[in-house]
């Protein structure tokens, strides 16, 4: 990936393009992990995710843990973060193999609490692939131990940058339609 340097916070800027899908090449941290547009300010995942990589078996591993503010019950992660950090978390399968794409199906099994500010790894595979869709799986583990902590599974759909720009019409298009009423 090209990039332009790494600054204080240790995220890379990029400067080039994914191929094929006209978009900017998203921010990166020191630990590889790719920053959504709401991290991007902060310089860190906020989910708590600090390293991620594609393995030799085409595997994506992460290193993450649950920060303390997503804390439901005591000691424990709230079911929204587990859910959040797995859609993200899959999601990046395809963006590691240089595809944008999005989440169209998930569905999360919550096998035990999720205990907070605990090391965990989370393992991440595409099961197969069917034109434009990518049908992905993971686990959450506890780092030490490995005991499996929840599951996902779901269904990412390819897109390229015409996907945003459709949507901000599409939105206009329906506040239009509002505006009148
Ligand atoms: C400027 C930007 C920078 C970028 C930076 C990024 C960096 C960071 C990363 C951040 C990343 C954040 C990422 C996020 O946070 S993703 C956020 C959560 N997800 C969304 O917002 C997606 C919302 N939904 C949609 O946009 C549409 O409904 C989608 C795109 C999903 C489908 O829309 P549409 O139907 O119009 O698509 P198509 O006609 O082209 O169909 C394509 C294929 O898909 C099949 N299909 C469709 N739906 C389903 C379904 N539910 N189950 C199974 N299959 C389904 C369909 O049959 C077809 O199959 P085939 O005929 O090809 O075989």
């Amino acid at each position: 990936m090209p990039t332009t340097g790494t600054g204080e916070s240790g995220v890379t800027a990029p400067n080039g393009h994914w191929a094929g899908t006209g978009l900017p090449e998203p921010p990166r941290t020191a630990g590889g992990v790719t920053l959504c547009g709401g991290c991007r300010a902060l310089g860190a995942c906020r989910l708590g995710v600090e390293r991620e990589r594609l393995d030799e078996g085409g595997v994506a591993r992460f290193e993450l843990s649950c920060p303390r503010s997503h804390e439901g019950g005591p000691d424990v992660a709230h079911g929204g973060w587990t859910a959040a950090v797995l859609d993200d978390c899959l999601g990046h399968l395809p963006l590691l193999h240089g595809v944008m794409s999005v989440t169209a199906e998930l569905t999360v099994s919550f096998v035990k609490p999720v205990p907070v500010e605990r090391p965990l790894e989370l393992r991440v595979w595409a099961d197969r692939r069917e034109g434009s869709r990518w049908y992905i799986a993971g686990e959450m583990t506890l780092a030490p131990g490995g005991a499996v902590l929840a599951r996902a599974s779901g269904i990412w759909v390819t897109r390229d940058r015409s996907h945003y720009a459709r949507h901000a019409k599409w939105l206009a298009g329906q506040v239009e339609a509002t505006e009148g009423q």
